[in-house]
């Protein structure tokens, strides 16, 4: 019998197989860390709460998860295969080009990776025209975003292909049309958190100084409209070129830094403190779910909408026949 692989079952492979399998799919994973079943079907608890708000496909089952003794095992009769082991070039190329000699020649196989270009990690590949990079956001069973990016070997075909099955399992395919280190998202990101290890670096602010700074402000406006739009809005009547005259020079001060700070041991204590601070008493599990209903309840308020993720949550409700209130 065919069905979804998740290779690397970790926070993001977790996520990957919760997202599969409320949308009805029969999934093998595969992870040979110690313990790894256990952590996984932990993780996949934690997120199905969440799923059945959401509106669970109609078969969608926890039953349908099954753990494999091998990669080959997992890999043999896929139709789709994502790979979500940890970022490290060189075992990302070594396992894809194993996981390309046991998956059918039909299969689909996609790659996390949140920097790697597609063209490298296909180099070793059999039949590498079936690959795609298709980074996804954390929680992956809830954020909509993945990025798509071909590389040089990647058929036309596999592209449309990967766009239509990730909007089919509910996601929101951005089509990455340049292969960069990074891709999108994660550029942006990147900058943000660069600034960040610098501010914290220079004893500026704590981490929850500027946690605040995201969340009471520009992270609410995040959710529906991006920096682009956003600033549009900031430059008045005239909009984006009033903005541009207006704070195009301070631009060349330049406020922000170019360079990532030196990860030394005292930045390290610094994040490690101050997140620490910020949970309390909160674990991990129990901040997940927080973010997770945090997540739904604002999703579910975009939908109202039709606007951001919202759209893609109406979308999967309206095909699936969920109530909004589900
Ligand atoms: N954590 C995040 O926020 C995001 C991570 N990603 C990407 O997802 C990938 C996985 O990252 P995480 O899940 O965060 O890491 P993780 O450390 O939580 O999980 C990695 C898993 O891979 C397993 N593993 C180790 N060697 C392996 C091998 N040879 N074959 C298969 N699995 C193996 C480990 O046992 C572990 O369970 C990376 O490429 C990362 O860049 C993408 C989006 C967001
Ligand atoms: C930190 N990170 C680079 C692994 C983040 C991502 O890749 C995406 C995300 O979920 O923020």
């Amino acid at each position: 019998m065919s069905h979804a692989t998740v290779i690397g079952a970790g926070v993001i492979g977790a996520g990957w197989v919760a997202r599969l399998l409320a949308q009805g799919h029969d999934v093998i994973a595969w992870d040979p860390g110690a313990d790894a079943e256990r952590k996984l079907r932990e993780s996949v608890d934690t997120a199905w709460p969440s799923l059945e708000k959401i509106g669970l496909v109609e078969g969608a089952s926890k039953e349908r998860l099954r753990f494999a003794g091998s990669l080959a095992e997992a890999c043999e009769s896929a139709y789709f295969i994502q790979e979500n082991a940890p970022e490290r070039e060189a075992m990302k190329v070594d396992l894809l080009a194993e996981i390309s000699r046991t998956a059918p020649q039909d299969a689909l196989i996609g790659s996390s990776t949140s920097g790697f270009k597609p063209s490298v990690l296909q180099q070793n590949m059999t039949a590498p025209e079936r690959f795609v990079v298709s980074h996804p956001f954390n929680p992956v069973y809830l954020l909509p975003l993945v990025e798509v990016v071909g590389g040089e070997r990647t058929s036309p075909e596999t592209v449309e292909r990967a766009m239509a099955f990730f909007k089919d399992i509910g996601m929101h395919p951005l089509h990455v049309r340049n292969e960069i280190d990074g891709h999108l998202s994660d550029r942006l990101l990147e900058a943000v958190w660069r600034e960040i290890l610098h501010l914290v670096n220079d004893g500026v602010a704590t981490t929850g100084e500027l946690d605040q700074a995201i969340t009471h402000g520009p992270g609410l406006r995040w959710a529906f409209m991006g920096t682009n739009l956003t600033y549009h809005l900031a430059g008045g009547e005239t909009g984006m070129r009033h903005m541009l005259e207006q704070f195009g020079p301070a631009l060349k001060l330049p406020w922000t830094k170019l360079e990532a700070p030196e990860l030394n041991d005292q930045l390290i204590d610094r994040m490690v403190e101050g997140t620490q601070e910020q949970a309390g008493d909160s674990s991990i599990r129990e901040l997940e779910t927080l973010r997770d209903n945090c997540l739904v309840r604002i999703m579910e308020a975009l939908s109202e909408f039709e606007t951001g993720a919202g759209q893609v949550l109406a979308a999967h409700r309206k095909k699936h026949g969920i109530p909004s209130d589900a």
